[in-house]
């Protein structure tokens, strides 16, 4: 038994090199069993039956269609954190080049011709004053794993913190330091911010966050930073209001047409994680996660399926997606009982509308967990079952 990996975009060999060749093959066939990407948009594709996994390597997921595949029981992952650090650099070095013309003025002192370099530049560098950013304000919109750092180091750079995040999770509020002031109302990070950076995922919910009505809430001299999505910022209203002198200067990873050219606006080509280490890590968390649920059916770094982590000591497993409604532990637990098999171990987990269910099997060979599989398949509910072969038990 072999798994065909269908390999977009540039991932890292240090990730690849996980497939061990045994197992795995690389973009062999036209109907892969997972997908593996980084920035691919696959909303128009079509996939083929035997897809059941597609990991992201990197954060956002917004170039899957995670609803369509929580439909069809494909699991898709992420790499939570793995690009973070390269993310939050970026945004502290855009941070300082916008708070001075380090970049206009180091162009500068190139086009001097004269041989009185040293004279010219002291007459002239009155010129490229600047200012800093110790003291400033800054507003963080969403404190998650680059948020949270964004937040934390600004501060340590000397800058007044606040940071806005309605649904950060647990274990992200304990990375944050005490020290960044946790603000309810976004109006108020608005209007008293001279920086805002932005860190949030693009859903629905967050198209077009910047639009008009909160571009008019800033201060004259406030900096738009955006290193999270291009459609989180409504461009039209940002060129509107830097016409307008409502705020003074924008900065984005996301390149569009009608931004460049633009004196006030700074744009970046998707660079946010394009560092050796972010790439490293997220090929390699992403190759590791993809063969864990591959080999063992364990789910963890899901976007659309809850994590259930179960050790694999028997002979087989069968994992099913069903619908998350009462009694299909029962309905499941049923059909392998009138088989007569036992079962040996059980977890169970639920996220929104679906769940997820591994039952691990002893004494059954390859052709009766198919069988089972089957039959389970048949169940109202159900999305997916898979049977999975315990691939480090020698014994069978
Ligand atoms: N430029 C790049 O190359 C690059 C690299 C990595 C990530 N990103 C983008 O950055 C985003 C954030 O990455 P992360 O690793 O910090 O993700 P994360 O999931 O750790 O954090 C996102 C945070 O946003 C919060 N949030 C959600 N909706 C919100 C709202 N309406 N208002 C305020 N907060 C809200 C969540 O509660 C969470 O804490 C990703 O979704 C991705 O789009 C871009
Ligand atoms: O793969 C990349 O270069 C970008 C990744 C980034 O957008 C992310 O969401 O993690």
């Amino acid at each position: 038994m072999t798994f065909d990996i269908k390999v977009f975009n540039n991932i890292s060999e240090e990730g690849l090199k996980q497939f061990d060749d045994s197992l795995y093959t690389i973009n062999q066939t036209q109907n892969p069993d997972a997908l593996l990407l980084r920035s691919k948009k696959l909303h128009d594709m079509t996939f083929s039956e035997h897809t059941i996994a597609i990991s992201r390597a990197g954060a956002g997921t917004n170039n899957i269609p995670v609803d369509r595949c929580t439909k069809d029981g494909i699991v898709v992952f992420n790499t939570p954190g793995a690009n973070a650090n390269a993310v939050k650099e970026l945004v502290l070095a855009n941070l300082l080049l916008s708070a001075r013309p380090i970049l206009k003025s180091a162009q500068w002192v190139q086009t001097i011709t004269d041989d009185n370099v040293e004279e010219i530049v002291e007459a002239e560098k009155k010129s490229f004053v600047g200012t800093e950013l110790e003291g400033k304000k800054l507003g963080v919109i969403g404190l998650g794993a680059i948020g949270a750092m964004v937040a934390n180091d600004a501060y340590r750079l000397g800058m007044e913190v606040m940071g806005y995040d309605p649904y950060v999770s647990v274990d992200t509020a304990w990375n944050i330091s005490r020290r960044v002031k946790r603000v309810t109302d976004l109006d108020e990070l608005l209007s008293t911010s001279d920086y805002i950076s932005l860190h949030v995922p693009l859903m629905e919910k967050t198209h077009h966050l910047i639009s008009t009505e909160e571009l008019k809430k800033m201060a004259p001299e406030a900096v738009l930073l955006n290193f999270s999505r291009g459609e989180l910022v409504d461009n039209n209203a940002v060129l509107q209001a830097l016409a307008d002198e409502e705020i003074a200067g924008y900065i984005t990873d996301f390149a569009e047409k009608s931004l460049l050219g633009h004196e006030k606006i700074t744009v970046l080509p998707h660079l946010g994680a394009s560092t050796e280490e972010a790439e490293i890590n997220c090929a390699r968390m992403s190759v590791r996660t993809l063969k864990n649920y591959l080999e063992t059916g364990n789910i963890k770094r899901s976007v659309n399926f809850p994590t259930v982590e179960m050790s694999f000591n028997t002979e087989f497993r069968l994992a099913v997606f069903h619908e998350n409604v009462p009694n299909m532990i029962g309905a499941i637990s049923n059909i392998i009982a009138d088989a007569k098999y036992n079962i040996d171990n059980l977890s169970n987990r639920s996220r929104g509308d679906v769940a997820y269910t591994l039952i691990d099997l002893d004494h059954v060979t390859e052709d009766q967990a198919q069988e089972l599989a089957e039959e389970l398949k048949s169940l109202s509910h159900v999305i997916r079952v898979r049977h999975i072969k315990n691939l480090q038990r020698k014994d069978y």
